[in-house]
């Protein structure tokens, strides 16, 4: 084990993100809940241990869409934020059962990039989260889907939830940020269509060699970003003091081995700049 990651072992607040991709069967688009169910248990069982947690989860849209039978990803914005109400509704009351199982208390967050550029409502978000840590419940945030869109300026939307998790990470102090995704960490290209693209362990330094190397392609019909938007997540997180891990979500017990400090996933290593103004990388 190399004395990098033997710091992970030191994390007190972390941030789990999980993509819709992830959270969905491909063949038939619905919810995998053995997988959820077994991501709650580990995020129960990390709170139970003294640390805190929260959950960052997508999906709202994916399963909105399922929910009314739609096939294909909508183009239409109505359509989209349609499904997000539908689909988050249904979302948290999956979540919410599962949590009450393992006796705990979820708590649903929906933030908009509004909320956090503006010193109050960023303030107020901030005292929530806080409290919510105090209470012993346990985030699970999404992005306000029904009312944030590029399209309306005064609702500025992130637009993808790995950009959302970090920013997340950033406002809670949070020294890990885990993003759980469909495919095993970052390669120097996109494995799925280059076959000689090799695996990165570590990233130090996160420079315009690395940022070409991530593509906008994603690997799933929900998904969004790609590894770009990793790339965006790891920079904030970076910048924030937050440590973050890009890892398989196939097997979802990867959260505890990274905790316990084993080699999964691409490391980024943080860099806390304490000049750092969240406003200019989101
Ligand atoms: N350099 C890269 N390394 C790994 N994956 C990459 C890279 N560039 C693009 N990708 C693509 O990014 C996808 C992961 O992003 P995305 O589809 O948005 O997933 P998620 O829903 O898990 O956030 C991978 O499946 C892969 O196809
Ligand atoms: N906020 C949207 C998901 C946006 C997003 O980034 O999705 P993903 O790439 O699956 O993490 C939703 O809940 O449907």
């Amino acid at each position: 084990m190399s004395s990098i990651r033997e710091r992970m072992k030191e994390k007190k607040r972390i941030v789990v993100k999980i993509g819709s991709s992830s959270l969905m069967h491909d063949n038939t688009g619905k919810l995998n809940l053995l997988k959820i169910e077994k991501l709650v248990r580990i995020l129960v069982d990390i709170k139970n241990s003294g640390k805190d947690v929260i959950l960052v989860s997508s999906g709202a849209i994916a399963v909105g869409r399922n929910a009314i039978g739609l096939h294909d990803r909508p183009d239409d914005l109505s359509v989209k934020q349609a499904c997000a109400a539908i689909g988050q509704a249904k979302l948290m009351m999956v979540y919410q059962k599962i949590f009450s199982e393992y006796n705990s208390l979820a708590a649903q967050v929906l933030l908009t990039k509004t909320i956090v550029l503006n010193p109050v409502s960023r303030q107020n978000a901030e005292n929530t989260f806080r409290e919510l840590s105090k209470l012993g419940a346990i985030p699970v945030v999404n992005e306000n889907d029904t009312i944030s869109t590029s399209e309306i300026e005064q609702v500025q939307t992130f637009g993808d939830n790995d950009r959302l998790s970090a920013v997340v990470a950033s406002i809670t102090d949070a020294d890990l940020l885990i993003l759980l995704s469909d495919i095993d960490g970052m390669y120097t290209d996109d494995p799925r269509t280059n076959p000689d693209a090799r695996f990165i362990h570590y990233v130090e330094t996160i420079d315009d060699s690395l940022i070409q190397m991530g593509k906008a392609t994603s690997g799933s019909s929900v998904g969004t970003g790609g590894m770009a938007s990793k790339i965006a997540a790891a920079m904030i997180a970076a910048n924030s003091g937050a440590d973050m891990v890009i890892t398989n979500a196939n097997n979802v017990e990867n959260i505890v081995g990274i905790l316990n400090g084993e080699d999964i996933g691409t490391l980024f290593l943080n860099h806390r700049n304490k000049d750092f103004d969240l406003k200019e990388l989101i």
